[in-house]
């Protein structure tokens, strides 16, 4: 663990990577606690940012931690910047987790599971004390599903996808496909070796996410939804002018001025 780090990930060099980073750090310097010794790691291009925050508090602060990933992607962060890797079967109490996410709403549920990571990272975000998100301005919305379109992420048994396909059209998202590889012929695979259905829903029934949550839950097949209810404690965003937005789970919303602006020098 010791010796020069490695760099984590490259400088931003626009201002929508500088305001991920900037939602990253804050939240890092906020929730990641000198105490605290087990800690999951998210998905996505957001939570390199945390990394290389957690990693910036110091060989000394981080040599008694254990690292819980949600992901193959979180997994090689986590042994890139040589920070010690755990389970969550060897731990499953955790002391904070922080993820991204596709979309938040005005109560903190999200979209999650547009990288196909949402089953490890739903299961890290109940095991967690604190569940903290962390995103540029883009994913902060009022209702799911404006922003994020291509619907909410199910992550399904691979025999059960046509069955599960016409249950989730009957549902309500006659749109709904299953999610296509793109540098590979056929369907994308998830980490835990299932398939991904993409089901956009109308607005109405995103409205009201924990319902819409429970029905598709019950469809036989189903392993994870890609909607989080309930779960986050406070979701962090960038923007663009440099401050960042918290939005809390009791409805509270503040303000940061983090006094430097997330424009890169280089634009
Ligand atoms: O499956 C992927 C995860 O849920 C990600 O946390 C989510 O897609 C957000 O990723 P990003 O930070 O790249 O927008």
């Amino acid at each position: 663990m010791g010796g020069v780090h490695p760099e984590i990930v490259p400088p931003p060099t626009t201002v929508i990577e500088a305001s991920k980073r900037l939602a990253a750090w804050t939240a890092v310097d906020r929730h990641v606690l000198p105490e605290y010794k087990v800690i999951g790691i998210g998905s996505g291009s957001t939570v390199p940012y945390v990394v290389e925050r957690i990693v910036a508090q110091g060989p000394e602060r981080n040599k008694d931690r254990v690292f819980i990933p949600t992901s193959f992607q979180s997994k090689e962060l986590i042994v890139n910047a040589q920070l010690l890797l755990g389970d969550v079967d060897q731990y499953p109490v955790i002391d904070v987790t922080i993820d991204g996410a596709d979309e938040v709403d005005e109560t903190l549920n999200c979209i999650k599971g547009g990288g196909a990571c949402h089953l490890r990272e739903k299961v890290l975000a109940e095991a967690a004390d604190t569940f903290i998100v962390v995103a540029d301005y883009r994913k902060n919305s009022d209702v799911l599903g404006r922003n994020f379109t291509q619907g909410v992420p199910i992550e399904v048994a691979q025999f059960a996808y046509a069955k599960v396909l016409q249950n989730v059209h009957l549902l309500g998202s006659p749109g709904a496909v299953l999610r296509m590889a793109k540098s590979k012929a056929g369907p994308v695979v998830t980490d835990n070796g299932n398939f991904v259905i993409d089901a956009p829903f109308p607005e109405e029934a995103m409205k009201d996410p924990y319902t819409l949550l429970t029905r598709i839950k019950m469809l036989t097949g189903v392993v994870e939804v890609g909607l989080f209810c309930h779960m986050a404690k406070a979701a962090y965003f960038g923007n663009q002018d440099g401050s960042v937005t918290v939005k809390w789970h009791d409805g509270r919303i503040e303000n940061v001025d983090s006094g430097s602006s997330p424009v890169p020098e280089s634009t």
